[in-house]
């Protein structure tokens, strides 16, 4: 049983809300996805979606990405509205995200994947991009040992590692990480976690989606549930971490 006290969230000062999300509704043709879902995710915070299979959290983090219209609602980042801002421009603007399923380029190696990643970046010199790939090499050195092998003969472990570092290539000030714990063996799920914590602690704010509940509330500021497309439940992810309700519908056996 964890208490408040143990929760593993950095104790850090957060601003204001770096993305604002309000109302949203997007649909599949006729299929409402996710229906007048709004929360925000503190500058400098930690911010976690949870919900099961098909709750609308990857469609979630796609819509805020640019990768799906909007029906109805917004999104303000920054305190700009940014709903119909196409996603390489929001790249520049400093949102990006790590796909779920790893989605790495496979016929690259680790090192071109990471340059991909700060292809749409305005500082472009050699020196900060050198210096960029030496910190995700420090967050994840498997990387650096397996830096010229190609991208596709990696395990899924570790093309999860490139998909996350990749996307630190491009200096975000807000990352989206989609499922970074998805099929990863139980210490490397725990690796991710303190890596994200980290990722957080050099400055990043972090929108983080995750079926793993329990790591991903002890891991968050602030917390939302997603059900069948709408927002449950909210609060901080100490909160709902002890919560009986949330333990019994969504933590199961993962403690
Ligand atoms: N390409 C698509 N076409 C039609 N419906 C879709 C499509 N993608 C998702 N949906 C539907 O939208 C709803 C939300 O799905 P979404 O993938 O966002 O959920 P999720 O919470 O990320 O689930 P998971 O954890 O399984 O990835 C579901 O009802 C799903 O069936």
């Amino acid at each position: 049983m964890t208490s408040p006290e143990t929760s593993t969230a950095p104790e850090r000062t957060l601003g204001e809300p770096l993305l604002v999300v309000e109302g949203l509704c997007v649909n599949y043709g006729r299929i409402e996805a996710i229906r007048n879902v709004g929360f925000q995710v503190p500058e400098r915070g930690i911010a976690t979606l949870i919900g099961a299979n098909g709750a609308g959290k990857t469609t979630t983090l796609k819509t805020i990405s640019g990768l799906r219209p909007v029906r109805a609602g917004r999104i303000l980042f920054e305190g700009e509205d940014i709903t119909k801002v196409p996603s390489h421009k929001l790249v520049q603007r400093g949102i990006c995200q790590s796909p779920e399923g790893r989605g790495v380029f496979p016929g690259m190696t680790v090192e071109e994947n990471l340059d991909m990643g700060a292809y749409s970046r305005k500082d472009r010199r050699t020196g900060a991009i050198r210096e960029d790939r030496d910190r995700v090499f420090t967050l994840f050195p498997r990387l650096l040992e397996r830096r010229s092998q190609f991208a596709g003969t990696m395990s899924g472990g570790e093309q999860q590692m490139l998909a996350i570092g990749r996307a630190l290539m491009s200096r975000p000030k807000l990352i989206l990480l989609d499922e970074p714990s998805m099929g990863l063996a139980p210490k490397l799920i725990q690796q991710i976690f303190t890596i994200i914590r980290e990722i957080n602690a050099q400055g990043t704010t972090v929108l983080l989606v995750e079926q793993n509940a329990m790591q991903a509330l002890r891991t968050a500021d602030v917390a939302y549930v997603l059900e069948t497309g709408e927002v449950v439940r909210e609060g901080t992810g100490a909160a709902l971490a002890e919560d009986d309700s949330i333990k019994a519908a969504y933590l199961g056996g993962d403690v």
